[in-house]
């Protein structure tokens, strides 16, 4: 059951992060410890600009603290330059941007299968389960509620909640051991929303990745296994100069 490249141990641990995009000001954010086990799911919340999507683009290694440090599958993205960082988030992280950020031009399938260009990892993952990873493009598209119609059409084409399912199947592709979703349903209703983090949910067991879902709408905290509710930034005091 365990995949031989995860270590014993966490699967993401967080230390003493501290981190302000203003390195003059309190930091934006500062954790003492946060940890994301195999499989699990952890709900982060907390008022716009507390440093939700600054913090997802900490554990992917988009960016790196002032502090501390953020072990990813027992290594320090800290310890790692760029390219590492870039390597290891591209094998191991599925993305599902607030914008889901598709390739406008490109067909439904293509978006979906681009993990698998970028990353060899992901591919041999995905033909594990189909030997065409198209065919495991299009499984993932239908199990998420997309009509196989679409999957030859330009994303730029799609409403933004069948946008919505093609983003998400692209995070799953080759079974990522982590999948991070930034507030993915904040353009749906909510029976839209609950419906899509059902599948979201499932989805993300079906392929033993663990889940870290941002958004402000603390009424969705229950569907997860546990919750971080993140502070809005201390304010200097009026008059204060820096
Ligand atoms: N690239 C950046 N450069 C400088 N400041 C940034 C950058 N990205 C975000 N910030 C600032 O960091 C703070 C937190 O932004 P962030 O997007 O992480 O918050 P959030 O909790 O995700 O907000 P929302 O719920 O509105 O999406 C904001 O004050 C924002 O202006």
């Amino acid at each position: 059951m365990s995949d031989s490249a995860t270590p014993q141990g966490p699967l993401l641990q967080v230390a003493s992060l501290r981190f302000g995009w203003d390195s003059r000001s309190a930091p934006l954010l500062d954790i003492e410890a946060l940890s994301l086990a195999a499989g699990e799911s952890l709900f982060v919340c907390g008022p716009s600009g507390c440093g939700k999507s600054s913090l997802l683009g900490l554990l992917g290694g988009v960016h790196l603290p002032q502090q501390g440090s953020i072990r990813l599958l027992g290594r320090d993205l800290v310890n790692l330059g760029r390219q590492q960082r870039d390597r290891l988030r591209g094998d191991h992280i599925g993305f599902i941007f607030q914008q889901f950020n598709l390739i406008p031009y490109l067909s439904v399938e293509d978006n979906v299968l681009l993990p698998c260009r970028f990353s060899a990892r992901r591919a041999e993952r995905a033909r594990q389960l189909d030997a065409d990873p198209r065919r495991s493009a299009q499984r993932l598209l239908d199990r998420l509620g997309l009509d196989p119609a679409l999957a030859r059409r330009q994303a730029m084409e799609l409403s933004v909640g069948q946008q919505q399912r093609v983003a998400a199947a692209r995070a799953l592709i080759g079974c990522p051991e982590l999948l991070i979703a930034d507030e993915p349903t904040s353009a749906l209703d909510g029976d839209s929303q609950h419906a899509f983090l059902e599948l979201l949910s499932e989805e993300s067991r079906r392929a033993r990745s663990a889940l870290l879902f941002v958004s402000h709408d603390r009424s969705l905290a229950s569907r997860f296994d546990r919750c971080l509710e993140l502070q809005p930034p201390v304010r200097s005091a009026p008059g204060s100069r820096s």
